[in-house]
């Protein structure tokens, strides 16, 4: 009998004793009895709808385990040696050696079982790898997981596609636009800040690349997103250290499936969180206090005055553009979490640039020769250094591309597709819910992208040389292969890097890097002001070896020579 069924006969009776005469004092035991029918028959209704809904749902995942086995074994990779999967096969070597040497003998598309329900799908060859990029529109849930924990809600780092569409296009056109330009106003005082913090601290100028590094990218995202305030900012400091602390931490606290609460070292994790979470309401209050004060300074007619260097349109901007990227009203709150996402990524992924260009920069003094060449040239024509002129510098572009392209942000691209199997430009399907990722660095590294010097550092191979004869046109086709050392002379056009298939720094895709543009402009921003003033030398008796860095979550060998910066005359 069905619930509705149960309580219409409950009211007829009930009211056929009403209407004989008949009153629950004189038959208490009836009533009684009644009700508890009642609410047996609503349970036993209940427990059976429970019941079919978990057989519905055991149902059904076992049919999507079982196409997943099926469909996963179509794909070409080595044989499963236990019920656990390859999992203890590369727990002796990097996934990333794991992962070359089964696609050298597997090809281009390999899997791996994690264990008896989790497929992993490596995916190598560059068209391939573009097409899946494109189908495959989730992210891991564990990606958003980590961000989740660590800063709240947040609707820009999310797994789901649906959810950050309309996000994801609104914050790259901010990024590509009014971002970019407070990047050009700011870059300048970013450098000088950063060089007057650092050497207040060290009295000789030796400085460790990474960790200038890390204060060229946190104080340049941080004034761009918060405004200039950020620079003067008495708790910069701890913002900085809070941050690098709970990126180590990130995503082994993301990793248990229940936030494990009866582990101590879980409450000291999310207590970071949370002076992180109080810091950035605190800077997002300064600033908002900031453009008021400047506003009132300005007074009622709203000049072209201009403050440290900017005009006031430029710091007007600043403050609600965390707050439309959340669709939150309230300045503070709503727009915490993506604040601190994007600080986050930004400044993970820009310190592992910049650091990455400073090293090349000073094992290559010959480039940086070039790039300030560049830089003079273009001051012949410009008393300042605008964005427009960095645009045209294709030395130094060339040179962040390399750099990005020799060591990107993270060994592993990641996607899944939930709900529907992939169908890539081979007959291999890719069943729903399999764990996609793209071997980045392998990808990046691959001599048939990028020719025999695949490993080396070359940033010619993103110049074409032009023919001056005729009407400026590249004299070769951009294949990504560098120019052969004797002829590096000449003018050349800068080519669009992602006209490779295979360079990959920033993701690719429907859910690739929306910063790219900003991220590389910015840092090629920042680079043009800082060698217009100074020439970074290697430390004599400095190692090059790259070290094993925590980068994040990832561990990387990371460069990071002890440098110094000559001031020039
Ligand atoms: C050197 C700097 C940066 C690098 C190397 C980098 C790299 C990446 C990579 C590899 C991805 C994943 C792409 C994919 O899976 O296809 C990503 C995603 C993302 N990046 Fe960046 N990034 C940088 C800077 C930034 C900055 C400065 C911002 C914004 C302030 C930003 C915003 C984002 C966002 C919002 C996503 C997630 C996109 C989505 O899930 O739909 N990135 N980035």
């Amino acid at each position: 009998m069905m619930p509705c069924e149960a309580s219409t006969n409950l009211l007829w009776r009930l009211m056929q004793k009403r209407s004989s005469g008949c009153s629950f004092g004189d038959g208490d035991d009836d009533g009684f009895q009644l009700i508890r029918d009642y609410a047996v028959r609503e349970i036993n209704a209940l427990l059976w709808l429970s019941l079919i809904a978990i057989t519905a749902l055991l149902v059904r995942r076992v049919s999507n385990l079982m196409s997943l086995w099926s469909k996963g074994r179509e794909i070409p990779g080595p044989p499963c040696p236990s019920f656990y999967g390859h999992s203890k096969l590369f727990s002796s070597e990097t996934l990333s050696d794991f992962l070359s040497k089964a696609h050298e003998k597997y090809g281009s598309i390999v899997r791996l079982w994690l264990g008896p329900t989790q497929l992993l799908v490596s995916v190598k060859d560059p068209v391939l790898v573009k097409d899946m990029l494109v189908k495959a529109v989730d992210k891991l849930p564990f990606t958003a997981r980590a961000f989740r924990l660590a800063f709240g809600r947040s609707s820009i780092f999310v797994s789901s596609f649906e959810e950050v569409q309309k996000r994801r296009e609104f914050l790259a056109l901010q990024l590509n636009g009014k971002m970019l330009e407070r990047a050009n106003a700011i870059h300048s005082k970013v450098v000088d800040s950063v060089i007057d913090r650092i050497e207040s601290i060290k009295a000789t100028r030796v400085l460790d690349c990474r960790s200038f590094s890390q204060h060229m990218a946190f104080s340049s995202l941080g004034a761009t997103l918060f405004g200039d305030a950020f620079l003067t900012w008495s708790d910069a400091t701890l913002y900085e250290e809070l941050l690098m602390k709970i990126a180590q931490d990130a995503c082994f606290w993301a990793s248990y499936g229940i936030p494990p609460f009866w582990k101590l070292g879980f409450w000291r994790y999310r207590s970071l969180c949370t002076r992180l979470k109080h810091l950035t309401i605190d800077i997002m209050q300064l600033c908002r206090q900031y453009h008021e004060d400047i506003k009132i300074d300005e007074g009622p007619r709203g000049s072209a005055a201009t403050y440290s260097g900017f005009s006031f349109s430029d710091i007007s901007e600043g403050g609600p553009f965390l707050e439309q990227i959340d669709g939150h009203l309230n300045p503070c709150m709503g727009s915490c979490g993506n604040a601190m996402g994007m600080m986050f990524h930004g400044c993970l992924t820009s310190t592992g640039l910049i650091s990455n260009v400073l090293t090349r920069l000073v094992m290559h003094p010959e480039i940086q020769d070039k790039i300030y060449s560049e830089i003079l040239m273009t001051r012949k024509r410009s008393a300042k250094l605008q964005l427009d002129d960095v645009q045209s510098m294709n030395f130094l572009l060339a040179t962040v591309y390399e750099s990005a392209r020799l060591l990107p942000a993270g060994p592993l691209l990641q996607r899944c597709s939930e709900k529907h199997d992939l169908n890539l430009k081979t007959n291999i399907t890719i069943p729903a819910g399999a764990i996609l990722v793209v071997p980045v660095q392998l990808v990046q590294m691959d001599g048939k992208s990028w020719g025999s010097d695949a490993c080396q550092f070359n940033p010619y191979r993103f110049l074409s040389k032009v023919d001056t004869d005729s009407d400026s046109r590249p004299i070769m086709p951009y294949t990504g292969r560098g120019e052969k050392l004797g002829h590096r002379e000449g003018p050349f056009m800068l080519n669009d890097p992602n006209a490779n298939a295979a360079f990959l720094p920033f993701g690719s895709g429907t859910r690739a890097c929306v910063g790219q543009k900003f991220a590389i402009y910015g840092i090629a921003l920042l680079f043009a002001h800082l060698l217009q003033h100074y020439e970074i030398r290697l430390c004599p008796g400095s190692e090059n070896d790259p070290k094993p860095t925590l980068n994040g979550c990832l561990l990387q060998l990371i460069p990071s020579p002890n440098i110094i910066f000559v001031r020039r005359s």
